[in-house]
């Protein structure tokens, strides 16, 4: 226990719905003495800060964020571990606050504040009519009033603490005054719908972030709750989250796994589809990588853990998409600029519509102050304030649930205005797993000159040095002992062998040095032509032999670069292989390219790209690092799932290359709903703006309007839960790819 002093505290706080919300929480704490780092997540649904417990006690904390409307509980700290142990009762099991809300039934929408403020107006109001057939006129008016007053309660009571905590233009302020100012002149009835209207749109708001929130939690809880750990000969069920690095657990056929691993025995078909959304079976042996949450379908497999609970890769994904709410979109902020001056104008216009023509005209005060208080609920902005929110959080639970990640509303903007795409080639546009085809020696014999090869590339990672040494593996040809290898980046690798320099690399890297063989360029050149690349090995200066070797393209390559192409993106080929190999690639995929990159050039090439134009860039996300970085929007793109997430805004868990054009499809789709959502939400207000000043509506039909506008704009992002990325053209994507001839099939 911290005693005093500061310490980092973690809250779940309920209720919040939108940016507008997170931010409501973070007015309502930030004001508090000794509060700092204050982090609100709707989303992930927490509140993170730092408290100065002499000034401000948790408590105080909670009570804040109470005032302003929402729920929150404490984080429960997990409790240290046992030391080569983690002999903890199932009891134990506190959500640490790392990892991913556990398996949770989200409340009914009655169980919820706002669901028993939608039943207790509407009965209130269902009850106040009743009266009004059966008692006395006077006597029905004020059953209406104290519907409105009980229902008005809660609302008022946050709009005055949110008024303390220095937000005084709040949509609840806005109620507040109307349903008030409705009783003050004579017309309770209204005041009493309008409450009840207003809490229905809160409710549904509520629920559709709801939904967005279950898509994403969905996911976490596919990891299953309890593992088979193996210990002491005997194997004993214990919670998933509690296994350790290097425990080995059983997973049953027909069970689920429960942790990230690596298999160290027996052979299965695994089904990775809650980590890649693609529900094929891929075989794992001994060595294999495994997912948490994905199904053994067949054998029995034992699995060494390798990652921690709130690190394997479901917990990253949910994490990541929880957190992407953090990077918003620029026109989620600019609607929130536009609503801060919005509420104060609409106030101050509702004071002028009150006062001006009574005064200025002697026209009626009642019928102008009714005017006046049905514009102040035309002035409530939750529908507009909703519109980003609601359909960037629905996009982001769709992509998760097809393997599409997005950082948050910034990433989706840009994804949408891309207009260039530059892929990596190595990886990316192929599967990165190059193989020797062909082997040609000047002076030694091919054993001799695979041995020296496999010798100088055994410690380097570059695809190139593992098939050259996977080559010589299969020829069971042992590599030589090399010592000093170095590597030469975006060219080749260096070593001493038997005291003389070896080089190995790109036919640049022998360019200038010995005489030139007419007959060996002339061979270099036509394996190029074949979209092979081939390396040199030079001793001594001298060049002894070549090795060629080709990375087949990916089955969908031509398909991915044909669909970008039809929806009128400029796809490129950045590679830092030669041109003429990058050119027989590149023409068989119908991509434009770039050769002979140099790391560096990648970033340069990105950057003036980037002048004119808005660029995605493809990569592995590891050593493209830089050039992701550079471009608009960096996606990272790896075999299912060890893609290295984190350093890219956007992540593709399939590795495929037409999920690159579902990405973006996602993204368009994603800002043309929010623009809908925005015309609904303006156009609405614009039209019962006109009819209020000319006094066609009144009250009820004000707040109908803004809680009709949050009920289009709420389903209609809703559509974008059932969006479909994948686009047209999945059976031409079936289809066999000749390497080279592929016809684009895809129409917009
Ligand atoms: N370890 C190595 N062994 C042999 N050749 C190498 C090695 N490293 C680089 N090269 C040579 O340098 C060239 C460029 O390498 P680089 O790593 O920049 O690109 P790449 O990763 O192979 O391809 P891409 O840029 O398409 O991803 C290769 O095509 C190859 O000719
Ligand atoms: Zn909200």
């Amino acid at each position: 226990m911290a005693a005093q002093g500061t310490a980092k505290r973690n809250w779940r706080v309920t209720g919040m719905d939108c940016g507008a919300c997170a931010a409501k929480v973070r007015g309502a704490v930030a004001r508090l003495p000794g509060v700092s780092d204050v982090d609100v997540a709707f989303m992930a649904e927490r509140l993170r800060l730092t408290l100065d417990e002499a000034q401000t006690s948790p408590a105080q904390v909670e009570a804040a964020v109470r005032s302003v409307g929402f729920g929150i509980a404490p984080k429960g700290a997990r409790p240290e571990r046992p030391p080569g142990g983690f002999v903890l009762p199932d009891d134990a099991l506190d959500p640490e606050p790392e990892v991913p809300e556990p398996p949770q039934a989200a409340p009914r929408w009655h169980d919820t504040p706002k669901g028993r403020l939608v039943l207790g107006t509407g009965l209130l109001l269902a009850a106040a009519w009743g009266a009004d057939l059966v008692l006395p006129g006077g006597l029905a008016h004020w059953a209406f009033v104290l519907a409105t007053l009980i229902g008005l309660a809660p609302v008022a009571r946050r709009a005055l603490a949110m008024a303390r905590a220095r937000m005084p233009f709040t949509i609840e302020m806005l109620m507040t005054i109307a349903a008030s100012g409705a009783l003050v002149i004579g017309a309770p009835e209204e005041a009493a719908l309008v409450v009840f209207l207003f809490a229905v749109g809160e409710l549904l708001e509520g629920i559709s972030a709801g939904k967005a929130r279950d898509g994403i939690r969905a996911l976490s809880r596919l990891v299953p709750r309890t593992a088979r750990l193996e210990q002491g000969g005997a194997t004993r069920e214990v919670p998933a989250d509690r296994l350790q690095v290097g425990q080995v657990v059983q997973v049953r056929p027909g069970d689920r796994v429960p942790c990230d691993g690596q298999v160290i025995e027996g052979r299965s078909g695994v089904d990775e589809s809650p980590v890649t959304g693609e529900s094929v079976q891929s075989f794992k042996g001994p060595g294999a990588e495994v997912f948490a949450g994905s199904i053994n379908a067949e054998a029995l497999l034992r699995v060494r853990v390798t990652r921690p609970a709130a690190d394997n890769t479901i917990a990253r994904i949910v994490r990541l998409v929880e957190e992407a709410e953090s990077a918003r979109a620029p026109t989620e902020r600019f609607i929130d600029r536009f609503s801060r001056i919005y509420m104060p104008a609409v106030v101050g216009a509702a004071l002028l519509v009150a006062v001006v023509p009574p005064l200025a005209f002697g026209l009626d005060w009642g019928e102008w102050i009714y005017r006046a208080l049905a514009l102040l609920l035309i002035g409530c902005p939750c529908a507009l304030v909703i519109s980003v929110p609601a359909a960037i959080t629905a996009a982001l639970s769709t992509g998760a649930r097809h393997g599409l990640l997005m950082k948050g509303g910034a990433v989706i903007e840009a994804a949408a205005r891309t207009t260039h795409v530059a892929f990596d080639k190595t990886g990316t546009l192929t599967l990165g797993r190059p193989r020797v085809t062909d082997l040609h020696v000047q002076r030694c014999t091919e054993a001799a000159l695979l041995a020296i090869a496999a010798g100088v590339e055994s410690g380097a990672s570059h695809p190139l040095a593992r098939a050259i040494c996977a080559e010589a593996d299969r020829r069971g040809i042992a590599a030589a002992p090399a010592s000093g290898a170095r590597a030469l980046p975006g060219l080749g690798a260096e070593a001493e062998i038997d005291g003389v320099t070896i080089r190995i690399g790109a036919p640049r890297l022998a360019e200038g040095r010995g005489p030139v063989d007419p007959a060996f360029q002339a061979r270099v050149a036509a394996l190029e032509a074949e979209g092979k690349t081939v390396v040199i090995l030079q001793r001594a200066g001298r060049a002894e032999g070549l090795i060629a070797l080709r990375d087949e393209p990916r089955a969908d390559a031509a398909e991915g670069v044909a669909q970008l192409r039809a929806m009128g993106l400029a796809p490129v080929m950045l590679t830092g292989d030669n041109p003429r190999t990058a050119a027989a690639i590149a023409e068989g995929l119908g991509i434009a390219h770039r050769a002979q990159l140099m790391p560096e050039d990648k970033v340069a090439a990105i950057r003036n790209l980037s002048a004119g134009a808005r660029v995605m860039m493809i990569g592995d996300g590891i050593n493209d690092a830089p050039a992701l970085a550079a471009a608009h929007v960096g996606v990272a793109m790896g075999s299912g799932t060890d893609v290295a997430l984190e350093t890219a805004d956007a992540a593709i868990l399939r590795d495929r290359v037409t999920d690159v054009a579902g990405q973006i499809r996602l993204a368009r789709a994603t800002m043309a709903n929010i623009r809908q959502n925005i015309a609904i939400a303006l156009g609405l207000k614009a039209v019962f703006l006109v009819t209020t000043l000319f006094g066609i509506t009144g009250l009820w039909i004000a707040i109908l309007a803004d809680t009709g506008a949050t009920v289009l704009v709420t389903l209609n992002a809703l559509r974008l839960l059932v969006f479909r990325p994948e686009g047209p053209g999945k059976a031409a994507r079936q289809a066999p790819q000749p390497a080279g001839r592929a016809t684009p099939s895809v129409s917009t």
